[in-house]
């Protein structure tokens, strides 16, 4: 069941307008930062949001003049939104319930739903019994056993804490590799690495760059994705070996086979990628990948510290990671003056993005 789609919605001064192609059983990453349109995308194939104009078209059928409940989706978003009065099992086979199945048959779908989630256990528990892990679990029972043509999750792990989160998301990636067709909003790159085949960056109602999830989030072609993903990113033009940016400087790296001397280029490399030393002159011998900078902030990144640095030339704003001993170590604060290096062979070089 593919989905295709040509949104357009205007919501007081923001405006979106996207077009999304969903191939058949695979999972689409709608990834972006808040107020993107993400959710508004979502409530437009939902039928939640009126769009001003929009072409939605699941297996060829067409949704957009449809109701909500007539369009064949499943919703999961950060809430499990379980009906309180129902016990668990109830609550998943209130959907088959609902398009005919008998009492029976309802109830051995969602016994299967539940198996599948691991949540047996929980069959005869009311909502109010449950952890938000546990809820989350029903919730994805109760979306699957509707069978839904096109599945639509909305941050499914937004609310759960730092323990359960990793359980529910490995378990959605187990149940969407035979699951329908799939639209996950998120703001976290890493959801899109585990459950996303494709990815789509949103970025003010427009889809900035789209493909699938690892080339677009280990190979950025825009500055914008570079950022949600986590990694630097170089603009410039392609020459042997490398790249050169607008200012002239060379950053030498590893060219990919598509990228074309003399057209549009970018560098990219992760924090990890990036060494920083005193500022004492010693480090000047490598000829290129080496500049002077001025550490701007200092930020806890999990078990690192992020350093962002400024600098005159293409080292502005680069990312460097260090361990909490290194920078105790360099005594680094905002406004120390560092020498940063790039190994070479840390550094892809792409074609640059030409438009979404
Ligand atoms: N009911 C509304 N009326 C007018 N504007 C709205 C309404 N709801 C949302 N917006 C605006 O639409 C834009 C997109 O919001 P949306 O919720 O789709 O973004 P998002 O990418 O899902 O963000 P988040 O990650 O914060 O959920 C925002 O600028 C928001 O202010």
């Amino acid at each position: 069941m593919s989905l295709a789609a040509r949104i357009d919605v205007v919501r007081g001064s923001f405006e979106l307008s996207v077009d999304l192609d969903v191939p058949t059983g695979t999972v689409l990453a709608l990834l972006g930062p808040n107020g993107s349109g993400k959710s508004t995308v979502l409530g437009c194939l939902a039928g939640l949001i009126a769009p001003r104009s929009a072409e939605i078209t699941v297996a060829g059928r067409s949704l957009a003049d449809l109701a909500p409940h007539r369009r064949g989706i499943g919703l999961l978003s950060q809430d499990a939104l379980l009906f309180p009065h129902l016990s668990a099992v109830d609550n998943v086979a209130f959907s088959p319930r609902s398009t005919g199945a008998g009492r029976r048959a309802a109830r051995d779908l969602a016994h299967f739903w539940l198996a599948e989630v691991d949540a047996v256990e929980l069959a005869d528990r009311r909502p109010g019994q449950l952890s938000g892990g546990q809820a989350q679990r029903v919730a994805i029972a109760r979306a699957l056993a509707a069978q839904p043509d096109l599945l639509l999750l909305d941050e499914p792990f937004a609310a759960l804490d730092v323990d359960a989160a990793p359980a529910i998301r490995g378990l959605l990636r187990r149940v969407l590799k035979t699951g329908p067709t799939t639209v996950l909003v998120t703001h976290d790159p890493l959801d899109a690495l585990a459950l996303a085949d494709h990815v789509a960056v949103m970025n003010d109602g427009r889809v900035v760059e789209r493909g699938p999830t690892r080339d677009v989030l280990s190979a950025p072609r825009t500055a914008f994705t570079a950022r949600i993903a986590g990694l630097n990113l170089i603009a410039g033009t392609a020459v042997d070996g490398g790249l050169r940016t607008p200012s002239g400087d060379v950053v030498s790296g590893i060219p990919a086979s598509d990228v074309v001397q003399g057209e549009p280029a970018v560098a990219v490399f992760p924090p990890n990628a990036v060494a920083v030393y005193p500022h004492d002159g010693e480090h000047r011998g490598s000829p290129r990948n080496t500049a002077d900078a001025v550490v701007a902030a200092l930020e806890p990144h999990g078990p690192v510290i992020r350093v962002r640095a400024e600098a005159g030339g293409w080292a502005h704003g680069l990312t460097a990671d260090l361990t909490p001993a290194a920078v105790a170590e360099l005594a680094l604060e905002p406004g120390s003056a560092v020498t940063l290096s790039v190994k070479a062979a840390t550094v892809s070089v792409h074609p640059a993005a030409t438009g979404p």
